[in-house]
C-alpha cells in the first residue's frame, strides 16, 4: 500500500492540501463519498462508531443495532490486522451463508497505542463460493475427460486397461470430440507416461513433408536437407506417439508405418542406416477405417495393426448431459481470470445450447463460452452473446432435425441433470435451477413430471 502511493506521486504539495483541513472534515468528507460502500469504524474497545449504508445492505444489520454496541466478533479489528485482506463468513437473514473479503487499516493515537481502525468489506470474487455450477466430480474428470454420460465412463474403463498394456489404440471420433485428451491419458496411465508423448496430424501435411517428419532425414536427402533431422518416431523414443487422423496417410507412407508396427524399426529419408524404435502407437480417425479400406484408400493389414483396441468417442450430442458439465466446466476456468464472472445463464440460451448439434463437438463448445467472454459483460450469460449461429432460428432447427433426438433418453438426462444440480447446491432449488437454465416454476414442473 505503501509503495503504491509513493508510485501514485505521494507528493509534498499534496501534504500541504491536506494540511489545511482539519481530519475530521476530511473524514466525514470521504465518508459520505463512500455512503453506499460497505464501511465501518470500530474503536480500541471495537464499540463500532460508524456503520454506513453500504454495511448495512451487505450484511443485513442495521444501523441502530450496531452503532454505539460492541461489534460481533467477525467485524473486530486489530493492531495485526493493519492493511490486510481477510475472508470472513457472514450468516444472511435468510440462512444464507456468504463470503466477504474484509480490508482494513488500523489507527494509531499520538502516542502510537491502538486506536481502532476502518475496514471496508466487499464480497469475495471466488467462484468455488459465489457460482453456482455443475462441477465434475472426480469420478466425472477422467485425467482431463469430463463426462457423466455412461458410455463415456465405459471408455474412461477401456482407456484405463488398455493403458497398462502396450497395444495399439485406435480412436474414432468426429473432429473436437477428445480423441487427444484420451490419446494423452492412455499415455499418462501407461509404464510410458515419464517419456515423451508427441503427436501429429496427418492431414495437416505433404506425402513428402509427413515422411520426413516421422521418420526422419539425413542430410541431402533432398534439396534443402542441410543437415541430419531425426523424425518424430525416433524422438519419441520410449514413448507414445499420436497420429491424427490417420486415414489421410498417403498409401506409400502406410507400407512405412506398418513395417515400424512390425519390425520396429525404419529408416529414415534418404538414409541407408536402420533405425530400431520402442513407440506406442495411438491412432485416431474420423472416418471409418473399413469404409477405407473398401474404397482402396487405406490397408487392410495396417487397419488391423492399429486397430488391436478401438475406441469410440460419442459426439456430443449423443451425450446430452454433458453439455451444460462441460459449459460450466469452461466457464468456471474463464472466471478464473477475473475478467468477467459469469454465476448465471439465462434459461433461454441455456435451452438453445442444449439443443444444439455440436457439429464441432466439445472444442466448439468450448469456443462458444469463449466468445462469451470476449462479447459480454455481468454476471448472466444472455442470449445475444452466444455467436450468431444460435440466433438463427432456421439453422438451429435444421440442426435440432439433425441431432436425431431420442425422447427416452432427453427424459432421463433431464432427470440425471436435475438430480446432479440439486445434489451440488445442497438441495437448494433456487441455485439448481439457475444452473440449469430454467425458471423456478419449470424446474419445480419438471421434478413433478419425473418424480423427483
Ligand atoms: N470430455 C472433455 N472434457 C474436457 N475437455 C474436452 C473434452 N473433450 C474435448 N475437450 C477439449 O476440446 C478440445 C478438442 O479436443 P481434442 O483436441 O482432444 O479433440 P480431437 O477429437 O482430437 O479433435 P481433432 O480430431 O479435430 O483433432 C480440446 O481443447 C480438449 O481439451
Amino acid at each position: 500500500m505503501k509503495q503504491k502511493k509513493q508510485s501514485l506521486g505521494w507528493v509534498s504539495e499534496y501534504s500541504e492540501w491536506l494540511a489545511q483541513f482539519d481530519s475530521a472534515t476530511l473524514l466525514s468528507k470521504m465518508l459520505d463519498l463512500c455512503e453506499s460502500s460497505a464501511i465501518y469504524i470500530v474503536d480500541k474497545n471495537q464499540q463500532v462508531l460508524y456503520w454506513g449504508d453500504g454495511m448495512e445492505k451487505l450484511t443485513g444489520l442495521r444501523q441502530e443495532n450496531t452503532v454505539g454496541k460492541p461489534c460481533l466478533a467477525e467485524f473486530t479489528l486489530a493492531e495485526a490486522d493493519d492493511n490486510q485482506e481477510q475472508s470472513i463468513k457472514l450468516s444472511q437473514a435468510n440462512g444464507d451463508k456468504i463470503t466477504l473479503k474484509k480490508v482494513s487499516q488500523i489507527l494509531f493515537d499520538r502516542l502510537g497505542a491502538f486506536a481502532g481502525g476502518i475496514a471496508v468489506l466487499t464480497e469475495a470474487l471466488a467462484p468455488a463460493t459465489f457460482v453456482p455450477k455443475v462441477l465434475a466430480t472426480a469420478k466425472q474428470n477422467f485425467h482431463g475427460i469430463l463426462s457423466r454420460s455412461p458410455t463415456m465412463h465405459d471408455v474412461f474403463q477401456i482407456i484405463q486397461n488398455a493403458a497398462e498394456t502396450e497395444a495399439t489404440v485406435l480412436v474414432r471420433g468426429e473432429s473436437g470430440s477428445g480423441k487427444e485428451l484420451v490419446a494423452k491419458a492412455i499415455h499418462t496411465l501407461s509404464a510410458r507416461r515419464n517419456a515423451p508423448f508427441l503427436a501429429i496430424n496427418c492431414a495437416a501435411l505433404s506425402s513428402n513433408l509427413l515422411e520426413s517428419e516421422l521418420f526422419g532425414h539425413v542430410r541431402g536427402a533432398f534439396t534443402g536437407a542441410i543437415k541430419d533431422h531425426s523424425g518424430l518416431f525416433q524422438r519419441a523414443n520410449g514413448g507414445t506417439l499420436f497420429l491424427d487422423e490417420v486415414a489421410e496417410m498417403p498409401m506409400e507412407l502406410q507400407a512405412k508405418l506398418l513395417r515400424v508396427l512390425q519390425e520396429r524399426n525404419y529408416i529414415p529419408v534418404g538414409g541407408n542406416r536402420t533405425i530400431e524404435v520402442d513407440v506406442r502407437i495411438v491412432a485416431a480417425t474420423h472416418r471409418s477405417l473399413r469404409e477405407e479400406v473398401k474404397n482402396g484408400q487405406f490397408r487392410e493389414d495396417l487397419m488391423y495393426r492399429l486397430r488391436v483396441v478401438p475406441i469410440f468417442l460419442p459426439p456430443l450430442r449423443e451425450r446430452r448431459e454433458d453439455i451444460s458439465l462441460l459449459i460450466w466446466h469452461f466457464i468456471s476456468q474463464h472466471n478464473d481470470q477475473r475478467v468477467r464472472i459469469i454465476e448465471k445463464i439465462d434459461p433461454q440460451a441455456m435451452r438453445l445450447l442444449l439443443d444444439y448439434a455440436w457439429p464441432g463437438n466439445v472444442r466448439e463448445l468450448h469456443n462458444v463460452v469463449e466468445y462469451a467472454f470476449a462479447v459480454g459483460r455481468g454476471s448472466t450469460l444472455r442470449l445475444s452473446e452466444l455467436p450468431p449461429e444460435f440466433r438463427e432460428p432456421r439453422i438451429v432447427g435444421i440442426q435440432k432435425q439433425s441431432a436425431k433426438r431420442n425422447p427416452a433418453l432427453d427424459t432421463e438426462d433431464e432427470a440425471a441433470a436435475i438430480r446432479q444440480a440439486l445434489e451440488q447446491n445442497h438441495g437448494r432449488a433456487g441455485l439448481a435451477a439457475n444452473v440449469l437454465g430454467m425458471s423456478r416454476a419449470t424446474f419445480w414442473r419438471k421434478r413433478k413430471a419425473l418424480g423427483l
